[in-house]
């Protein structure tokens, strides 16, 4: 034990001298920002373990621009980037990738042969790729074979299929709250709208009920991101260590607490049974000439259907169809359940549009109950509040990337160095690390106008201002919007968010009436994804709600 506590401290001894005598200058030291809080977590503190989500990011945006820098562990410099030209290269080039422990905590929560955690192929090697590929021996890149399988049944006509299954859900969700509302007029919407989103994911992928899915599943995927996902202090430290020590999946297993770590085993005990119970009941059904992956719905049994496929060059194994289950069921659940959240949070704030919301959902087609994809589409207001709540509440806020070999960052908005000198592209060298600060390029005044912090739904109604947005690269798959990220990675399902977004929305909102209770004391908080979160440090969001039909 003395001579692994020794090792560990001369290992971290080397590092921290290797970052502060030995680093390799940079233009990044030119960069203004904040002044830092401490050598030892520079300004990481102030981001990741503070009370408020933004507290601190907001206002240094304001006042050191798109592109700034921060200072890490033991004195290191990092960019903090909102620029829209400058995302749009980290998220789409070669150059950047994820960083080890944003690599580790992926294959830590959803299993390393999940498509969220294999890795793809670096441009440079893609000759051998495209060789291999055509033998379909392509160990080379998983992520691309992943994706190529399950796009399709993410398809934006396989989504609009899918909106009987989204109203059933609402229907579900709404028999939900009338329940609740016999004995109080005060609901946590949170939990609520958990099982709905983890009900709608279930039966679209797996073709199965939440009580197939079995209660300690449920249970577990319910907090499992919010048990993961507090930062601490000893969390700050190791994630900057692990830039320098190459762990093992493994390893990074044996750093996590034991509460996490036993969360973590359960969950991926709990997905592979479900994975190897569901794809076996498809082979059976197809061994007997019934067809899988149907139209509406069943979307895990479409991967199956790449591995017949005789001239497809694209194919999923069984056991890699099996690993993509924990990621299925939790990325899209958590995820849209807090986007829903925050949603109805800021039409509490807004009584007035939630009025002229209202109205426009009982005159249109759907007020009568049940309406096709094109229904939806067709709602202005609808959508302009969806996008303008995914604009202020994403997700996923910060991602962090690290450059891979020496490039540039093409700036939007140009620079000025400490030096005086004005850039319009940033050298970088070989392991700087970036955060994609997606929170702070959806709230730029510089791109969304002097109220950008403030709920306006109607600004995605106003030409001029759409026009604005349309001067800049266009990133991101949905309303130029990075909250589904951009580039290879982007998110799998964010036409199931946005169609199921727009489905559960309309139906909330035509039968219930919401406002915030007097003592409302919810922050946002980052935690892997953005949550709400009530004074007792539980994920929650509890709202006045009453009936309006
Ligand atoms: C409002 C809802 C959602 C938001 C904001 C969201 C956001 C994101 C983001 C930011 C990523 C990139 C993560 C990273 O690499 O750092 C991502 C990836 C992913 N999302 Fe979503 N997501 C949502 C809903 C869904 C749904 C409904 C599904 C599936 C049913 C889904 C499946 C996935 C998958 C499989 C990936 C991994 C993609 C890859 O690495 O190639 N997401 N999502």
């Amino acid at each position: 034990m003395a001579l692994t506590s020794t090792l560990a401290f001369l290992l971290a001894t080397a590092i921290v001298l290797r970052l502060t005598l030995f680093r390799r200058r940079s233009a990044v030291e030119q960069v203004p920002g904040p002044p830092s809080s401490s050598w030892l977590y520079g300004n990481l503190l102030d981001i990741s373990v503070c009370n408020s989500w933004g507290e601190h990011e907001f206002e240094w945006q304001r006042r050191y621009g798109a592109v700034y820098r921060v200072k890490g562990c033991f004195g290191t410099n990092r960019l903090m980037v909102s620029d829209p030209q400058a995302l749009q290269h980290i998220l789409t080039s070669s150059t950047f990738s994820r960083t080890p422990n944003v690599q580790h905590a992926a294959t830590a929560l959803f299993g390393q042969d999940s498509v969220i955690s294999v890795k793809g192929v670096p441009l440079s090697d893609m000759t051998l790729y495209l060789i291999l590929k055509n033998f379909r021996v392509m160990a080379g890149d998983d992520h691309r074979r992943a994706r190529a399988v399950m796009n399709p049944a993410f398809s934006s006509g396989a989504m609009r299929r899918l909106v009987p299954l989204f109203e059933r859900t609402a229907a579900m969700l709404t028999s939900e709250l009338e329940e609740s509302l016999l004995s109080t007029s005060q609901v946590d919407m949170s939990p609520a709208l958990v099982r709905a989103t983890m009900s709608a994911i279930s039966q679209a992928v797996f073709g199965c009920s939440l009580q197939d899915l079995g209660a300690d599943l449920v249970e577990n995927h319910s907090d499992l991101y919010a048990t993961f996902g507090p930062r601490t202090r000893a969390n700050v430290l190791l994630d900057t260590l692990m830039h320098y020590i190459p762990l093992s999946p493994e390893m990074f297993n044996l750093i996590l607490p034991p509460n996490v770590s036993s969360a973590l085993g359960t969950s991926h005990r709990l997905t592979h049974e479900l994975g190897t119970r569901m794809l076996k009941e498809r082979v059976r059904a197809r061994e007997k000439g019934l067809e899988v992956g149907s139209e509406d719905g069943d979307l895990f049994g479409t991967f199956l259907n790449s591995e017949m496929s005789e001239k497809g060059k694209y194919f999923l194994e069984k056991d890699e169809i099996v690993a993509q289950t924990a990621v299925l069921l939790l990325a899209g659940q958590d995820t849209t359940s807090n986007s829903l959240a925050f949603g109805l949070r800021e039409l509490a704030k807004h009584p007035q549009f939630q009025k002229e919301l209202r109205e426009e959902i009982h005159s249109s087609p759907l007020g009568g109950g049940g309406g096709s994809g094109a229904a939806y589409d067709s709602l202005p207001l609808l959508n302009a509040f969806i996008k303008e709540t995914l604009r202020l509440w994403p997700a996923e806020p910060l991602a962090e990337s690290m450059a891979v070999e020496d490039t540039f960052l093409p700036l939007k908005f140009p620079i000025t160095l400490t030096t005086g000198e004005q850039i319009t592209k940033l050298p970088v060298k070989k392991g700087q690390l970036a955060t994609i600060a997606i929170g702070s390029y959806q709230r730029s005044e510089a791109i969304w106008g002097a109220d950008a912090q403030e709920f306006r739904p109607r600004r995605w109604l106003d030409d001029g201002e759409l026009n604005k947005a349309g001067e800049l690269p266009h990133i991101g798959p949905y309303a130029n919007l990075l909250t589904f990220f951009a580039g290879p990675r982007t998110c799998l399902g964010w036409r199931f968010a946005v169609v199921e977004m727009q489905v559960l929305l309309s139906e909330l909102v035509s039968k219930f009436s919401f406002s915030l209770p007097e003592d409302d004391e919810i922050l946002p908080r980052h935690a892997v994804t953005l949550m709400p979160l009530m004074p007792s440090g539980k994920k929650g969001s509890p709202m006045r709600v009453s009936r309006v039909l």
